[in-house]
């Protein structure tokens, strides 16, 4: 299977650890099964720490960890060219990040602030455009970028809100970015992700009424993990799916076909 994926020491950057439970764990810890060169980007302090402890508890060594906060282009910029400098190639980038205030989860989507909508949007899904461009220069090989999104991009699901249009912007995004980069051989697609309990999804007041539906509902009968979004995103990374850009991959337990 890892001759199949072709990922074995190929530079991978990871976007969005925060902990261990973050869905970028799962992606990472599938991209150090099949060899490749594991390179965490994190925006605060308190992140590197969880990173380095998640390494070190798991016996684990990332090629390089590197501050990148995506509400700054001038700090995405620094990032990559900090990676570019250090690994040459970049193959394959997973951004795994999103952001939306509190308020605008809670209250109702009609009250949605000015403020809070270009928040969600900055960090959400412009910040794909931003990694991506500045990415692209170091992907001289060719390579594959994988985000994550949600059916909250395409279905109304309570407390989802302003997180919602974000994620749309977020899936067309993809589909921009894959005609763009198609020229130079980059991929480009999303990962939709079934629920998965991380510390964003606490900022869903639904969430656990989400957990069951799906139980309840999904043709598999039970939520997904974060090893096995990990998985598809690691498919989508390599040589398998060589033919597929511009896509949204459920992995969520086929809850999205039910009606
Ligand atoms: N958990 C779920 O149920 C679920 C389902 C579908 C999609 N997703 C998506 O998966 C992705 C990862 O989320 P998660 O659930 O693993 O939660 P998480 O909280 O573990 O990860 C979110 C990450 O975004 C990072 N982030 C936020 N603002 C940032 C900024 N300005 N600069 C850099 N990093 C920033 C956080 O530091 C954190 O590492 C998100 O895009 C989320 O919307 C999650």
């Amino acid at each position: 299977m890892k001759d199949l994926i072709q990922l074995k020491d190929k530079n991978i950057v990871v976007m969005g650890v925060a902990n261990e439970r973050s869905i970028a764990w799962g992606v990472a810890k599938s991209l150090f099964d099949v060899g490749a060169n594991v390179i965490f980007t994190y925006r605060k302090e308190r992140s590197l720490g969880k990173i380095e402890k998640a390494l070190t508890d798991n016996n684990l060594e990332a090629r390089l960890v590197v501050e990148c906060d995506v509400n700054s282009d001038d700090s995405i910029k620094a990032a990559f060219e900090k990676i570019g400098s250090e690994v040459g190639v970049i193959h394959g980038v997973v951004h795994s990040v999103a952001f939306a205030h509190a308020e605008d989860l809670k209250n109702d989507f009609l009250q949605t602030t000015r403020d809070g909508y270009a928040f969600a949007q900055d960090t959400s899904a412009y910040s794909l455009i931003a990694a991506a461009r500045e990415a692209a220069p170091f992907m001289t090989e060719g390579g594959s970028i994988v985000t994550m999104t949600y059916l909250g991009a395409e279905r109304v699901l309570e407390g989802y809100n302003v997180m919602g249009i974000a994620k749309a912007s977020l899936e067309a995004s993809v589909r921009y970015l894959a005609l763009d980069l198609g020229k130079q051989n980059i991929r480009v697609n999303a990962v939709s992700a079934g629920a998965v309990r991380t510390l964003a999804a606490k900022g869903v007041s639904s969430f656990n009424t989400i957990l069951h539906k799906i139980e309840e509902t999904s043709p598999l009968k039970r939520n997904v993990t974060a090893e096995e979004v990990g998985d598809m995103t690691v498919g989508l990374l390599g040589n398998l799916s060589r033919g597929v850009t511009g896509e949204v991959v459920y992995v969520d337990s086929g809850y999205n076909i039910m009606g």
